[in-house]
């Protein structure tokens, strides 16, 4: 991820070479890059210090003392603003974006919205009831329809992306009209007022009018989020703001003080960094409650100092997790503990929690993927984010495997097929990679889709394919330890495919069916991992009920019954061999559909789920 602070460190870095790049003509002398200024004449009043504590800091002397960090020299030497330079720093670090196998979403730009600039009621409402400056209304471009606010959220181009209208009157219920124009995309309100696109702070609320308050305070860049607080699909916006935000240095998170202030102020910091957002706390519920107690400038700006970051410290007291304990035994109504997998006769008792990592294992061919692979559309059908490295698969192979399990169905129909991949665009991004890719590299992958998209569910398939030698024990431990800090660092769920020792195809004794320790390569893979689960495949039974079929397509006396008998027999069995934080391990059959690729944990042929539905017509 390349935002401001990184880039500034890669920079920082490299002080020499960037100063030789943007003043060729300078000379080095002891620790400083010397020019005449930022023309890049021979000279000795502009230093650039590229050696040491202050190295990537400079000082135009002639010029009155212009100066700062490299970010800043890269601006002035080549008169851009700092999104410009900061996409130029990047090219030239070769600081390249991820790339991901899916179409980006496409939005709908709202109509123009028939209003006038506001002059009676909504400039009334806005300056009398709500005490916001006329500068303010300007600023934020607030337009008038009768007795509703329109609150145009435009982009830094002047693009209008979103509208929301806001009435300002009350219905019986007490509550005020609002509504959002559909289909457009979610960005956040007031950059139209943040005409300055070299500050490098910002501040971000939890409604529009506080926004407004909190540019009346003189707060830098204030923006609103356009969904209110909370968690999840409520901050969807950070998509389509990701790289715009990538700009601040420090984000203020001035959302509302109460608890979905919180925890939208956490899943914004987890995702923007945690190094770079600073949590406010102000002494009323928000900017415009401020403003109309008389709240003072000195004191907000106070509370802007005193903002904390929210990286946890690492000490922690007991009591600091009681409602977590809590929350352990009784759940709140509505929540899980994590992702649960799709077979009745495994409810409530396999949970992938979000922080852990599950080691998936097996012999070749066992259906480790598949099985996986199921386990993964029902997850995406719970609510998960789920970001592929399939590094064993083609995507469009993949795709084909998950739309059979998605649909139910052996050969699904064209219209089908595309509202299937629809579903799956939503939920699924593939880091389309087949071959050898490293744990960094698949970590940085994994930073920005769980940072842009949102991701919260993880999939490596397979270990082996992380570039590690079959007895690199050493490699192997360090790459799931990587993996699982990771997970935890994040709150996230990363799912490890690994291959199983032993590669036992005719043995059908129930001793085949894969344990912890039957993992290839070290056993700290599994140690480290918080949950275990094998996958076997009775081969044994595949063929004596191939064989009995056979009989029975002859005609054989007493074949139909020794077939109906096979089929009863779970061909697939599940071990959860392991599972760290939950009380259930231990065996589970599995009937496995080879015309769908779906697993059922019942022996019923005609039964499995549609995830993705289509009128019957289509289909
Ligand atoms: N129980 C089963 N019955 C029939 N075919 C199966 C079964 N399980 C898996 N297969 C088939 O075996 C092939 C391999 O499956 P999959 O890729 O899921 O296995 P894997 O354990 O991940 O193998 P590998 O470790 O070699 O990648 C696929 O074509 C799959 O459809």
């Amino acid at each position: 991820m390349t935002e401001i602070t990184e880039v500034k460190r890669a920079l920082t870095d490299r002080a020499l070479e960037v100063a030789e790049h943007l003043l060729p003509r300078g000379v080095l002398e002891g620790r400083e890059w010397c020019a005449g200024s930022i023309q890049g004449e021979p000279g000795r009043s502009l230093k650039a210090c590229v050696k040491g504590a202050k190295a990537g800091t400079w000082c135009d002397f002639a010029e009155g003392g212009d100066g700062g960090d490299l970010l800043d020299l890269w601006c002035a030497v080549k008169g851009i603003d700092l999104p410009a330079a900061l996409d130029e720093a990047r090219g030239w670090l070769g600081l390249e974006k991820p790339r991901f196998e899916k179409r980006e979403r496409t939005y709908r730009r709202p109509e123009k919205p028939r209003c006038t600039a506001p002059q009676s009621a909504v400039l009334e409402y806005l300056t009398r009831e709500r005490g916001l400056s006329v500068e303010a209304v300007r600023a934020f471009r607030i337009g008038e329809q009768g007795r509703t606010i329109v609150l145009p959220s435009l982009l830094p181009d002047g693009t209008l992306a979103f509208v929301k209208y806001l009435g300002i009157d009350r219905d019986a219920a007490g509550k005020k009209a609002i509504r959002a124009e559909a289909g457009c995309e979610p960005v956040l309100f007031g950059w139209q007022a943040a005409t300055n696109r070299n500050v490098r702070e910002c501040t971000i609320t939890e409604g529009e009018i506080d926004a407004m308050s909190a540019f009346d305070y003189g707060l830098p860049c204030p923006l609103s989020v356009p969904f209110g607080g909370g968690k999840g699909a409520k901050q969807q916006w950070i998509e389509a703001e990701f790289e715009r935000l990538a700009r601040f240095e420090v984000i203020y998170l001035a959302l509302d003080m109460d608890a979905e202030g919180d925890a939208a102020a956490e899943e914004i910091a987890g995702r923007l960094g945690r190094h770079r957002c600073r949590r406010v706390r102000l002494p009323h519920k928000d900017f415009n409650e401020c403003l109309r107690a008389g709240v003072t400038r000195e004191d907000i700006h106070a509370a802007l100092d005193a903002a904390k970051p929210l990286d946890p410290d690492g000490l922690c007291r007991p009591s600091d997790f009681t409602d977590a304990v809590v929350g352990l035994f009784w759940p709140k109504p509505g929540t899980r503990p994590g992702y649960a997998l799709p077979w009745g006769k495994l409810a409530g008792k396999v949970w992938f929690r979000p922080g852990e990592l599950t080691l998936w294992t097996g012999a070749t061919g066992a259906g480790k993927s598949q099985v996986l692979g199921h386990a993964l559309i029902d997850a995406a059908d719970q609510g998960a984010r789920i970001c592929i490295a399939s590094l064993e698969m083609a995507p469009a192979q993949l795709l084909r495997r998950a739309a059979k399990q998605a649909g139910n169905t052996d050969r699904p129909t064209e219209p089908y097929i595309r509202e299937i991949v629809g579903w799956l665009d939503e939920r699924f991004w593939l880091f389309g990679h087949v071959g050898k890719a490293g744990t960094a590299r698949l970590i940085e992958v994994f930073e920005y889709a769980r940072a842009r998209y949102g991701c919260d569910v993880f999939v490596v398939d397979s270990l082996m394919r992380l570039g590690l030698g079959t007895d690199d024990y050493t490699g192997q431990e360090k790459a799931v330890f990587e993996l699982v800090n990771w997970a935890v660092d994040k709150g996230v769920h990363v799912h490890l495919v690994a291959h199983a020792r032993k590669q036992d195809r005719t043995n059908g004794s129930a001793g085949s069916v894969p344990d912890a320790e039957d993992v290839k390569g070290t056993s700290e893979i599994a140690s480290n991992a918080a949950n275990v689960i094998g996958v076997w495949r009775n081969r044994k039974l595949e063929g004596e009920l191939q064989q009995a079929r056979d009989m029975a397509e002859r005609g054989a006396a007493g074949a139909d019954a020794l077939v109906r008998e096979l089929a009863d027999k779970p061909p697939v069995v599940l071990n959860v061999a392991k599972q760290r934080n939950g009380d259930f391990e231990g065996k589970c059959g599995l009937w496995f559909d080879p015309a769908s690729y779906q697993y059922r944990s019942v022996h019923d042929p005609a039964g499995g789920r549609e995830y993705v539905r289509l009128d019957r017509g289509a289909q």
